[in-house]
C-alpha cells in the first residue's frame, strides 16, 4: 500500500475526538478559539539540519480559502502535512480551532484530505469508496446511504455509484476523492495539488466546482498549488512561499497590485520592473533622463535606489499618432513594436524602448492596434497611480 494511501486511510479512519485528545486542550489554546481555525506559532521543520520550513507564524481564519503557492521545494507541502499531522514539526505549536494539536495524531485531527493522485481504493466501487470513512466511524447503513448520495450529488456524480475507479476519467476520479473527503463533514479540508494531474480545460471546470463547494459548505480550506492563476482565482487569501519562508500573505488583489518584493511581483503575473532613483515626492528617474510619476514615495528618501512595478494591463499602447485611449495623464514613452499576440481576448504588445529596455503592455483586444506592423513606433501611456515602488530587498 502506498504511503499516500496509508495517509488517506488514516485521515478517513479518524474517530470522533476522544477523552485523551480533549485532555490535551490547553487553557491557552482554548482562549484563542474564535475566528482562527488554524494557527502556526513559530512552526519550523528541518531535515538533518536543512530547513524545509523556517520558524513560521500563520493564521487561517474559519471558513477561509487559503492557497499555499510557491515554486517547487518552497515548503508548501511541508505546511500542509504539518497541519495534517503526517509531518511532526521541529519546533513550534499548531492550534486547530483553539486546541493545541501539536502532538495529536492525524486520525484525531478531524481533517479531510484530497490528493493529486486521488488515492482511491481500486477494488471498491464509487459508493463504497465514498462510504469508507463513514463505515470506519461505525455509522449506520441508512445514514451512510443518505450521506454518500448527497456527497455524490454535490460533486455531480449521481448515477456513478457502481463504477470502479478505473472505469472513470481523471476528473471523475478526483470528484470521487472530493466526495469521500466531504462526506464526513470535516472542519478543515486540505487539498494537495488536487487538479495537478488534469488537463487545462478540466482544471478550469473543477476549479469552478471546488470554489462553489467551498462556498456551499463554508469549510476552512487549505489548498496547495504552484499555479498562480489557480491560486488567485480560488482563494480568499494566498500565502506565497519562497525558500521555506512566507514571501507574502494577502488577498489575490494585494499580491498582484501591491507585491511586497520583486519575487512576489515576478511570481504572481507578468510585470514591468524598472530600476530607478527617487528624485522627489512621488517622482523617480529611470536611467539618465526618464522621469516617472509613481503612486507614492513615502518611506523613501531622495537618491534612494528603488524598483518600480507597472502591470502590463495598466499600460495603454497604440501606434504613434493614433488617438490616445482615455486620459492616462502621468507617464508616457515611445518604443518600437517587437511582437504582438492575441491571448484570451487580450492583445499583448512586446515593446522595445529607445534605451533597449523591454516593456509589455496588454489591453482588451483592439483590431486596429493588432494590425500594427512589427517595428512600428508605438506610444505608451499609464497613470502614476499604477506605478508602484517595491520594497528594496
Ligand atoms: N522527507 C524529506 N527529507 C529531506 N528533505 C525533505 C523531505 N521532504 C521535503 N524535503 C525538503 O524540504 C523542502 C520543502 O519541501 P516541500 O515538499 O514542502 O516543497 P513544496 O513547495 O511542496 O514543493 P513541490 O511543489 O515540489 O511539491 C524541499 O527542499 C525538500 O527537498
Amino acid at each position: 500500500m502506498s504511503h499516500v494511501l496509508k495517509q488517506t486511510l488514516a485521515h478517513a479512519g479518524g474517530s470522533t475526538p476522544g477523552r485523551g485528545q480533549q485532555g490535551m486542550e490547553s487553557m491557552e489554546g482554548a482562549a484563542q478559539a474564535g475566528q482562527d481555525m488554524i494557527v502556526f506559532d513559530g512552526v519550523s521543520k528541518q531535515y538533518g539540519g536543512a530547513p524545509a520550513l523556517h520558524a513560521t507564524d500563520l493564521t487561517v481564519r474559519k471558513g477561509e480559502f487559503l492557497s499555499l503557492l510557491g515554486p517547487s521545494g518552497s515548503g508548501k507541502s511541508t505546511i500542509l502535512n504539518i497541519i495534517a499531522g503526517s509531518i511532526a514539526p521541529s519546533s513550534g505549536r499548531i492550534l486547530l480551532d483553539g486546541r493545541d494539536v501539536s502532538t495529536v495524531p492525524p486520525r484525531d485531527r478531524q481533517l479531510g484530505m484530497v490528493f493529486q493522485n486521488y488515492a482511491l481504493l481500486p477494488h471498491l466501487n464509487v459508493f463504497d469508496n465514498v462510504a469508507f470513512p463513514l463505515r470506519v466511524r461505525g455509522i449506520g447503513a441508512t445514514e451512510i446511504r443518505e450521506r454518500v448520495t448527497q456527497a455524490l450529488h454535490r460533486v455531480g456524480l449521481t448515477g456513478y455509484e457502481k463504477r470502479k475507479p478505473r472505469e472513470m476519467s481523471g476528473g471523475q476520479q478526483q470528484r470521487v476523492g472530493i466526495a469521500r473527503c466531504i462526506v464526513y463533514s470535516p472542519s478543515v479540508i486540505l487539498m494537495d495539488e488536487p487538479l495537478g494531474a488534469l488537463d487545462k480545460k478540466l482544471r478550469d471546470q473543477l476549479q469552478g466546482e471546488i470554489k462553489r463547494l467551498h462556498r456551499d459548505l463554508g469549510t476552512t480550506l487549505v489548498y496547495v498549488t504552484h499555479d498562480q492563476e489557480e491560486a488567485l482565482n480560488l482563494s480568499d487569501r494566498v500565502c506565497l512561499m519562497n525558500g521555506g519562508r512566507i514571501a507574502q500573505l494577502g488577498t489575490p488583489d494585494e499580491l498582484y497590485f501591491e507585491p511586497a518584493s520583486e519575487f512576489v511581483a515576478d511570481f504572481v503575473g507578468e510585470s514591468n520592473l524598472f530600476e530607478a532613483t527617487v528624485v522627489g515626492d512621488d517622482t523617480v528617474r529611470v536611467g539618465d533622463h526618464w522621469t516617472l510619476g509613481v503612486r507614492s514615495t513615502e518611506g523613501h528618501r531622495v537618491g534612494q535606489r528603488v524598483k518600480v512595478l507597472v502591470r502590463p494591463e495598466k499600460i495603454h499602447a497604440a501606434p504613434q499618432g493614433a488617438a490616445a485611449g482615455g486620459s492616462l495623464a502621468g507617464n508616457h514613452c515611445v518604443g518600437t513594436l517587437a511582437q504582438v499576440s492575441f491571448v484570451g481576448g487580450m492583445t499583448r504588445f512586446d515593446l522595445t524602448l529607445p534605451d533597449g529596455r523591454n516593456m509589455i503592455a496588454k489591453g482588451i483586444s483592439d483590431r486596429a492596434a493588432e494590425r500594427s506592423p512589427i517595428g512600428c513606433r508605438m506610444q505608451m501611456q499609464w497613470s502614476a497611480a499604477d506605478s508602484v515602488l517595491l520594497k528594496t530587498e
